[in-house]
């Protein structure tokens, strides 16, 4: 049997990953028709609106969906008829942190996936290409295929892929148009190598044919994992070294610098910071956890939920830096929060430090005003009863305030604090924000992107992380 030369594709899941993902896909292959479904109505319409106002913020991603939709790349909630078309469907739905049972706090809730398999199953009526995109535990594709089996109709065939993203937000456009590498995974049987090479003659319209990985599928799936979890380790190591700078008098940026110039590291991801946040890093290490505890080892478990608490840990020390360094108190102050996303050009805030800073301040009872560009306002509401539901919502109104602008957002505070690393931060008026601040005025800069001589020449008292000198 030759591989299938793939014509029609089907994305189940229009979030952050199956958008742009399928969406490039479309548009470096014109000749493959790309329907990205989700039952998310509003979602959809997004994706769909005539003025592309897209449900997620992604530099470079509008330019894409303008060129391919309509053309070969359709959005839809008609999740059946997509499916039943389609010769290669990508699984891009979420697998969040299973928040009760079995696991709860750590292992993944694969609902999603099972609700996404078993429609495949219940409504395909030819052979298909099944492709884990989501990030999953190990040996979900084995789960998939018996779910596909047991409930299709009688003599289709499912192949199981695994095709693990690696796209960062942010630069999720410029990754995918030019990967570091596209890996799939697939059983080491002639029907699991065929249906490999559909796949890869799909990437191959624009990836060059070395930067495509094959594995069998259990190592893609660990890949994965031990991706996020190395990258994120790297970060709590900068971090816990930034607390020692702190402590020192050293600099982090230049312990970084060195260490980074070492060709075996490299500069990469070595950025302190306030802590690491988004969907992944800390679902995927805690997934990581779990299976080496089912596995029966506990020290490697130990070793990888080490980084999450240290990331836990930098959090909570810049916010105890803010309120030791504004005299031991912030009841009744106000402080400027600018960045509410988890980094910057993203509106996206899963998992940002920026919640825990905030809900931090506002359990020391100061009033909060915020300021991020991209993030809505309806979010960052969302997201505080989220992370404060104790308190309800009209109560955290009163302590919260969220600002138009950085300008307004500074106006009448006793401390600024940058929680992402915005670009237009650094390009602030910083005197005109110093003038209508209470005094002493002090910065708290948590990503290290401002210049800290020139602020104290205005008259800022500055603390930055990683950085041991006065303020
Ligand atoms: N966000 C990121 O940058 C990255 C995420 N990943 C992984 O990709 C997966 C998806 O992540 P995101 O796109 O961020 O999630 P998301 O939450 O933005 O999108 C998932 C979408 O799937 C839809 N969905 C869920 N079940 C469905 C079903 N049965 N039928 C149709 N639609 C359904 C939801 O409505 C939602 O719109 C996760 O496993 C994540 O770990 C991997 C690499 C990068
Ligand atoms: O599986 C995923 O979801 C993705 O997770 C991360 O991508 P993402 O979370 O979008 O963004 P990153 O650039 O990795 O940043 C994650 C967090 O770490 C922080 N960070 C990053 C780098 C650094 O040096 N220091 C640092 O604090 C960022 O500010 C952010 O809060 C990975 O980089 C992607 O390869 C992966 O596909």
């Amino acid at each position: 049997m030759a591989p299938v030369t793939v014509k029609k594709i089907c994305c189940i899941g229009a979030g952050y990953v199956g958008g742009p993902t399928c969406a490039v896909i479309a548009l470096k292959c014109p000749n493959i028709i790309v329907t990205i479904v989700d039952l998310n109505k509003s979602r959809i319409d997004a994706w769909n609106s005539p003025d592309f106002s897209l449900p997620i913020y992604e530099p470079g991603l509008v330019d894409v969906v303008k060129e391919a939709r309509g053309r070969n790349l359709f959005f839809s909630t008609d999740v059946d008829k997509a499916i039943k078309e389609a010769d290669l469907i990508f699984v891009s739905v979420n697998t969040p942190t299973k928040k009760s049972g079995v696991g709860a706090g750590f292992a993944a809730d694969l609902n999603y996936v099972e609700s996404a398999t078993r429609r495949i199953a219940a409504v395909a009526t030819s052979s298909k290409i099944v492709v884990e995109k989501s990030t999953v535990p190990m040996r979900t594709a084995e789960s998939m295929r018996t779910i596909l089996e047991a409930n299709s109709k009688p003599g289709l065939r499912f192949d199981i892929l695994s095709n693990p993203e690696f796209l960062a937000e942010g630069t999720a456009i410029s990754d995918l148009f030019s990967p570091d590498r596209v890996l799939i995974g697939s059983l080491q049987t002639p029907e699991g190598l065929d249906a490999c090479r559909s796949l890869i003659e799909v990437y191959a319209n624009w990836v060059p044919k070395e930067r495509i990985l094959t594995v069998g599928l259990w190592s893609s799936e660990l890949s994965k994992l031990a991706a996020n979890a190395m990258l994120a380790q790297r970060i709590s190591s900068i971090n816990a070294l930034s607390a020692i700078c702190e402590a020192t008098g050293a600099n982090i940026d230049e312990v970084a610098h060195a260490v980074g110039r070492d060709s075996r590291m490299g500069p990469k991801f070595l950025r302190a910071s306030v802590g690491f946040g988004g969907s992944c890093f800390q679902k995927d290490i805690l997934n990581l956890v779990y299976l080496s505890e089912s596995l029966h080892l506990p020290e490697v478990a130990a070793y990888w939920r080490q980084v999450v608490i240290m990331n836990e840990y930098q959090k909570r020390r810049f916010s105890k830096t803010v309120v030791d360094t504004l005299f031991n108190t912030i009841t009744n102050k106000n402080i400027t929060v600018l960045g509410f996303a988890f980094k910057a050009d993203t509106g996206d805030t899963r998992e940002s430090a920026a919640i825990t800073l905030i809900r931090d301040f506002l359990s020391e009872r100061a009033h909060v005003t915020i300021y991020d560009p991209q993030v809505e306002e309806a979010q960052i509401w969302y997201d505080l009863a989220e992370a404060i539901p104790d308190t309800p919502i009209e109560q955290i109104k009163k302590q919260v305030t969220i600002a138009p602008n950085a300008l307004d957002a500074a106006k009448n505070s006793e401390a600024v604090v940058i929680a992402t690393e915005w670009k237009e931060f650094i390009d602030i008026d910083w005197k005109a924000v110093y003038d209508t601040m209470n005094k002493p005025a002090f910065v708290f800069d948590g990503r290290m992107i401002l210049n800290a001589d020139a602020l104290r020449q205005i008259g800022f008292k500055v603390k930055t992380i990683g950085r041991g000198e006065k303020i």
